[in-house]
């Protein structure tokens, strides 16, 4: 299987703290990878470099085999790149489906703002994007919502709505961050089972995360991350049960 992702030697400094310290990784095509590690290891970090949010100081980040280091987010995303956020950002006066509408025009504005020169283009995109809207929502669940006001949606319901609209860019590599944080037992069960159905349909996960249920239960390969670099990287059970890893989270109790 070869790598989906691979990212070598990057570093990233805060005025004096080295939040990514030489990390390198790679993330495998068809796969669920974890990223884990304790509070300040360099994780989000890491997903705001591959996902072009932040430039790293040095080191390179190749998606698909081509080099997307330091390349912006919007252009990553139409290379089939995408990612949620920890904090998730509704719009809070619109509805659910009116929030997936006005999506691709944030992430894709270059590819939308091409076709601005034909109004009939302009309509056609419009209705192939609502139907899409509509069947992603109907996918993840949220379609009888599709009329309710995004703001009054459970925690768990807003990580869906993030979901469905990076999976409106139809990618192929989703970064999650903390898809678990502030979500209910029962709803967490139903992330677990779609992202299980999304990666049967071919997409690959990279989730940042420290619910190590939901780790546990979905991951193929878990890097962990300590101080800005990789500790280590293998299996589940082979991560937790090693004695620097133990070390890394002491007090955290993994
Ligand atoms: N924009 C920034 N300015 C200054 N320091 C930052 C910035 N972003 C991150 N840091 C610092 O870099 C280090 C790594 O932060 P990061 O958020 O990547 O860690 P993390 O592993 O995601 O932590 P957590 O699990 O708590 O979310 C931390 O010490 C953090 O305070």
């Amino acid at each position: 299987m070869t790598a989906l992702l691979e990212v070598r030697d990057v570093s990233k400094h805060f005025g004096g703290l080295a939040a990514l310290d030489h990390c390198s990784l790679s993330l495998k095509r068809g796969q669920v990878t974890g990223l884990i590690g304790p509070n300040g290891a360099g994780k989000t970090t890491l997903l705001n470099v591959i996902s072009g949010l932040v430039k790293p100081d040095n080191g390179t980040v190749h998606f698909d085999a081509r080099d997307v280091t330091g390349q912006p987010m919007h252009r990553v995303a139409t290379l089939g790149l995408v990612r949620t956020f920890q904090i998730v950002r509704e719009l809070g006066g619109l509805t659910v489906l009116e929030n997936l509408l006005l999506a691709p025009f944030h992430q894709r504005g270059e590819v939308i703002s091409g076709a601005l020169f034909a109004r009939a283009t302009v309509r056609e995109q419009e209705a192939r994007h609502a139907a899409k809207a509509r069947d992603v929502l109907k996918r993840i669940g949220l379609w009888k919502l599709a009329d309710h006001s995004a703001s009054a949606l459970s925690g768990g319901q807003k990580k869906l709505l993030e979901l469905a609209r990076v999976l409106l860019l139809e990618p192929t590599l989703v970064l999650l961050d903390e898809p678990a944080a502030g979500v209910a037992p029962p709803l967490l069960k139903d992330i677990i089972e779609l992202i299980r159905e999304l990666k049967a349909d071919g997409i690959s996960f990279g989730i940042v995360e420290h619910d190590m249920h939901l780790i546990g239960a979905i991951c193929d390969h878990v890097h962990v991350l300590a101080e800005g670099t990789n500790l280590i990287s293998g299996s589940f059970a082979e991560v937790t049960a090693d004695a620097r890893v133990i070390d890394a989270y002491l007090g955290l109790g993994v």
